[in-house]
């Protein structure tokens, strides 16, 4: 299988005669061509799950257990043994990581043409004009209209939505076997929503991507996961296809997940109905 294998993950903080116990022993498969969703209540650990396979876990955790790549170009028996230098190799060319805040992962004073560009020339050691093509086919790919006098603006000239296009223009732009997705719609409209997840889907497909989507949203879950894992205190309670996990929940904690919300959308179209629905092509204004 390609893609990422986790198992019995641990991870402690604090003083170590009384550790805070984050992660209790996860097991987890996040196979290439699936987008495996981690759901669970605020602090269950799932945000710390996907900062660990990236190697950037909270300063000072004690980690043991074993994460294993299989990536289409490298595999790796245990990311947890790599040295921070063999990490940053991995990341971004392997390992690729969105956040909620996609401004998070750029930088204000900077052209999105000169993050783009200086990402693909540092990993994949691009001269200037090819960077630059590469660019432009990548902010196509993500759907980011007009992509060449795109390249030439900044960050705050761009809709939330379409930053997030951009960041994940970035993430994929040297065609990583994994991508972290930590929360990736939660500061997003409905409408937006839907087209940043049908997007995710779309490279998943295409690309064959192993995707770990975290979110503590069932209704994007259910939109566009494969399987769902849901995490209680640190540990995997329940993992199983997404129609199973959110229509006939075998656990009492996933139960009162579900039944917390206001009302879970069926599962197996929410993406296309919405898109067709409101006729989403590019379904964000384009800049300001
Ligand atoms: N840098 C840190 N230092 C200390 N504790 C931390 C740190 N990062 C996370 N934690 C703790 O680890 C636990 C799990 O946090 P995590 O962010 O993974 O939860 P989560 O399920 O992603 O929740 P949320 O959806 O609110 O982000 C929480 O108790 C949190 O307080």
């Amino acid at each position: 299988m390609t893609g990422i294998t986790i198992s019995d993950l641990t991870l402690e903080l604090g003083d170590p005669k009384s550790p805070k116990r984050i992660l209790r022993g996860i097991d987890l498969e996040v196979p290439a061509g699936q987008i495996t969703g981690l759901a669970g209540e605020s602090g269950s650990g799932k945000t710390v799950t996907g900062l660990t396979v990236c190697g950037l876990q909270p300063a000072g955790s004690r980690v043991s257990g074993r994460i294993r790549l299989d990536g289409a170009r490298r595999s790796v028996d245990n990311l947890l043994e790599l040295s921070q230098a063999q990490l940053n190799r991995l990341r971004g060319r392997e390992l690729a990581m969105i956040f909620q805040d996609p401004t998070a992962s750029l930088h204000p004073m900077i052209s999105i043409g000169g993050q783009l560009t200086d990402h693909v020339r540092y990993h994949l050691g691009l001269g200037r004009r090819q960077a630059r093509e590469l660019a432009v086919e990548l902010l196509e790919r993500v759907r980011v209209p007009e992509p060449e006098n795109a390249l030439s603006k900044y960050p705050h000239q761009f809709s939330g939505g379409q930053l997030q296009r951009i960041a994940i223009a970035i993430a994929i732009a040297c065609e990583p076997s994994v991508l972290i997705a930590d929360e990736p719609t939660t500061a997003l409209d409905v409408t937006v929503q839907a087209g940043i997840l049908r997007l995710l889907r779309e490279l998943c497909d295409t690309m064959d991507l192993a995707i770990l989507l975290v979110t503590h949203d069932l209704g994007v879950m259910s939109a566009v996961a494969d399987t769902v894992a849901v995490m209680h205190n640190g540990s995997i309670v329940e993992h199983g296809s997404r129609y199973q996990v959110i229509r006939e929940p075998r656990t009492e904690y996933t139960r009162s997940l579900i039944e917390s919300l206001p009302a879970v959308p069926p599962p197996p179209q929410v993406v296309h109905e919405v898109a067709v629905e409101t006729g989403i092509e590019n379904d964000e204004e384009s800049g300001r």
